[in-house]
């Protein structure tokens, strides 16, 4: 199966006066539907990962392919190289991906409906039936013409994971998304995340400290870590798979047994 996202030797160096972070992926393919997680210590790149792979920053090496829904294979990393291909880059970006942040980031003057109806209206891919059946799947019927600021925050990370998946994005990238939650709340938005996503066919992507969390749901793993450098100001952190055994492409939602 084509991976939808191909990435080999992809890097990125931040600096900061003397200091400077490199983050190193060296291969990550992720299969239409699949499952990835993203776990490592604070500070070694979780977020910058997930920025490059969401077209919010450019790599500085590396190769940066994703399949579209076409089939057609785009050059993710080239596009940053020219204006004309910068140019590109928010309408695409709006297209392959859905963005789940921390703590839901929705628009505080529109109701439930609005605010997933929003990913559509950006990417021009409207489809009222697909706002239904999310607002049903994900439990937001009783409260679909509320504000942000009459909802739980559980229910703000709901209509979160409704709006990431409404304009039927290739992928969704979540970073830490159930980290402003209880366990109880945690468990049952990524099992929510996970089942809407299988019904859309959108593979997942999501960065957690919660080991325990991911422990009850089939992913695939990758580990971001330090590699020790006699240079204390030169710090680089390399992603490396975890549980190759864990991989598959996804077809049932909620929870693994
Ligand atoms: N301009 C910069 N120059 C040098 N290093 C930087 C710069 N900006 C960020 N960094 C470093 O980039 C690293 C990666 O940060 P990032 O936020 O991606 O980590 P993280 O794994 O998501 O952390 P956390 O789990 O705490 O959210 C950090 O070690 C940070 O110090």
């Amino acid at each position: 199966m084509q991976p939808v996202i191909d990435i080999d030797g992809l890097s990125v160096t931040l600096t900061s006066g003397a200091r400077g972070f490199t983050l190193e992926i060296p291969a990550l393919r992720v299969a239409p539907g699949e499952r990835v997680a993203f776990t490592g210590p604070s500070g070694t790149g979780k977020t910058l990962l997930l920025e490059l792979l969401g077209l919010l920053r450019a790599p500085g090496a590396g190769r940066y392919l994703a399949a579209l829904r076409d089939g057609a294979q785009t050059d993710l990393g080239a596009l940053w190289k020219t204006r004309r291909g910068r140019a590109q880059i928010p309408p695409l970006r709006g297209r392959l991906f859905g963005f789940v942040p921390q703590t839901g980031g929705l628009l505080p003057f529109l109701d439930v409906r609005g605010n997933i109806a929003l990913s559509q209206r950006i990417s021009a891919r409207p489809d009222a039936e697909l706002i239904e059946a999310l607002i049903g799947r994900l439990g937001l019927g009783p409260v679909a013409r509320l504000h942000p600021d009459r909802l739980s925050i559980g229910q703000r990370q709901r209509v979160s994971i409704a709006r990431a998946l409404a304009h039927r994005p290739r992928f969704v990238i979540a970073d830490e998304p159930t980290a402003a939650l209880d366990p109880e709340n945690a468990a049952e938005a990524m099992a929510l995340l996970f089942g809407a996503a299988d019904e859309t066919g959108t593979a997942v992507v999501v960065s957690s400290h919660d080991l325990e969390l991911l422990d009850s749901f089939a992913l695939t793993r990758y580990r971001l870590g330090l590699i020790p450098d006699t240079d204390p100001d030169r710090v680089t952190s390399q992603l490396a798979p975890l549980e190759a055994s864990a991989s598959r492409p996804a077809a049932t939602a909620g929870p693994a047994p």
